[in-house]
């Protein structure tokens, strides 16, 4: 039985829930077709667990803006939520340790906005590693894929441990393919499996793969906390880590900031920093390859705004309308994180008439929102249009949410956007990438997770200038 006014959905089976009527392993085709059967806000079961599915811009604010207070906590009984131990900041509680955590990094990532190790010029040091590698290509077609993982890995590793690793190191290869197949694992058919049959979890199936890359992965952080005390100087903080540290010294024990929380947190922003930043470039590169127009488009403007070749700086972005549009527009085809991040019920609560109790699994569809009919010029195709308005000057519609919204949304943003933006500017400005000629016809269709990947490609470089 569904609790009462609850919103409704399929009929739920027992033991399955409503398991065999999804295909586990890509909802949504289904979840699109549940809303236009039940509506916007729509229910289903994962076994014995209700869960509710919010479908375009109006129920997603009301719910994770309006109504935040009631919605922004994190469920505790799936397979994500055990592997995290609901520690660090993604699926913290919504509470007092969550929110001085999350103050914490927010202020933490803007000092590393200012001095000359500063988060532009941490991005910067690493376009040239890639220019480098990239430069070794000329002429011939590559796969990008790998290059753009590493990039953001190093980037978001500089900031928080003040190490890059070379591309050609295996250590970093191992890492990021550990984070791949979490990122996959964690909303796909063995995590639904998981999460709808409590009584199989201790069965040695493929997602205790996941605990067994979190021990691997933990056991790296801890190393990397254990070098930093060895070597660092209180009240001179180097990276994230030297920050962590001071600040548990100020504090003391009696907060609610610890190692075992620092361990979890790096791992957090390691996960959420790499995949989704990289996939996102992928995604710009595959359609910058197959529209030549909207290329030579952007590098037209970048060139006439970085007059002599000169270096980007963020600043730059306001100058450049255009290249904006095509950043966004590629989010929004890309739809990164379909799904948000799962959130859930901190107290019985209402929306939008429906009942919903305390602790109901709440999944945000943003994916929804990204090509939603009334909210588009062009929902259904790449088209930078969808960001220009009629003077060609840069808009960002309300529907375009792909770090989601409320107190939860994405707490990377900022690094994100100057990843993407200078990452794209200076690889414009030097090179023209080109869709190989035996390439057939391009496949846009992502690989589904917790972050989209598109599927793998190659592209042609070819220089544009010295
Ligand atoms: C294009 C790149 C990115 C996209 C599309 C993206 C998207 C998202 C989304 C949809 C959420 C879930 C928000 C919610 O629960 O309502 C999220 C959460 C989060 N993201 Fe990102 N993200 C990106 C990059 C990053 C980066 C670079 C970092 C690292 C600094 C990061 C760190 C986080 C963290 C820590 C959370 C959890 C916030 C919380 O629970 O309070 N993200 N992101």
């Amino acid at each position: 039985q569904r609790p009462r006014n609850f919103p409704p959905g399929p009929r739920r089976f027992p033991l399955f829930g409503n398991l065999l009527q999804l295909s586990l392993a890509n909802p949504m085709k289904d979840f699109e077709r549940l809303s236009k059967q039940y509506g916007k806000v729509f229910s289903f079961f994962i076994g014995s667990k209700p869960a509710v599915v919010l479908t375009g811009v109006e129920s997603i604010k009301e719910a994770l803006v309006n109504k935040a207070g009631d919605f922004s906590g994190r469920p505790h009984d799936l397979l994500i939520s055990h592997v995290t131990e609901n520690k660090g900041v993604i699926m913290a509680n919504y509470g007092p340790s969550w929110k001085d955590h999350r103050r914490f990094a927010l202020m933490t990532l803007r000092n590393f906005g200012l001095g000359k190790q500063s988060m532009e010029q941490r991005i910067l040091g690493e376009v040239s590693h890639i220019t480098t590698c990239l430069e070794k290509s000329i002429g011939k077609s590559m796969s990008p894929q790998t290059l753009f993982h590493k990039a953001s890995s190093n980037i978001i590793c500089s900031i928080l441990l003040g190490v890059r690793n070379d591309y050609e190191d295996s250590f970093l290869e191992s890492i990021i393919s550990i984070f791949i197949e979490n990122a996959k694992m964690a909303n796909g058919p063995w995590a639904m499996i998981y999460d709808t049959f409590p009584m199989l979890r201790c069965l040695p199936l493929p997602f205790r793969r996941a605990f067994r890359n979190a021990v691997i992965l933990k056991k790296m952080a801890n190393n990397m906390i254990s070098e930093h005390k060895k070597t660092r100087t209180p009240g001179e903080p180097r990276d994230f880590i030297d920050c962590y540290l001071d600040e548990l010294e100020k504090r003391g024990d009696d907060g609610s900031f610890h190692e075992s929380q620092l361990v979890m947190y790096i791992l957090d922003l390691q996960i959420a920093g790499t995949e989704t930043t990289s996939n996102t470039l992928l995604t710009a590169f595959l359609y910058l390859a197959t529209h030549p127009d909207v290329q030579e488009r952007c590098q037209q403007e970048i060139d006439e705004v970085l007059q002599d070749n000169n270096c980007p700086s963020f600043e730059d972005r306001h100058k450049m309308p255009y290249v904006q549009a095509v950043i966004h527009e590629s989010q929004r085809v890309g739809d990164i994180v379909p799904l948000s991040v799962f959130h859930s019920t901190v107290t019985d609560t209402e929306l939008m008439g429906y009942n919903i109790p305390k602790g109901t699994l709440i999944i945000p569809n943003l994916s929804s929102t990204l090509s939603q009919e009334n909210q588009w010029k062009f929902p259904h195709e790449f088209n930078p249009s969808n960001f220009l308005d009629d003077q060609g000057q840069f808009v960002k519609p309300e529907a375009f949410m792909p770090f989601s919204v409320g107190p939860r949304m994405c707490l990377g943003e900022g690094l994100a956007r100057m990843e993407l933006f200078l990452i794209l500017v200076c690889l414009l400005q030097r090179f023209k990438f080109v869709w190989p000629e035996d390439a057939g016809e391009p496949d846009y269709t992502p690989v589904f997770g917790v972050t989209m990947s598109p599927r793998p490609y190659k592209m042609c470089v070819k220089l544009r200038k010295k």
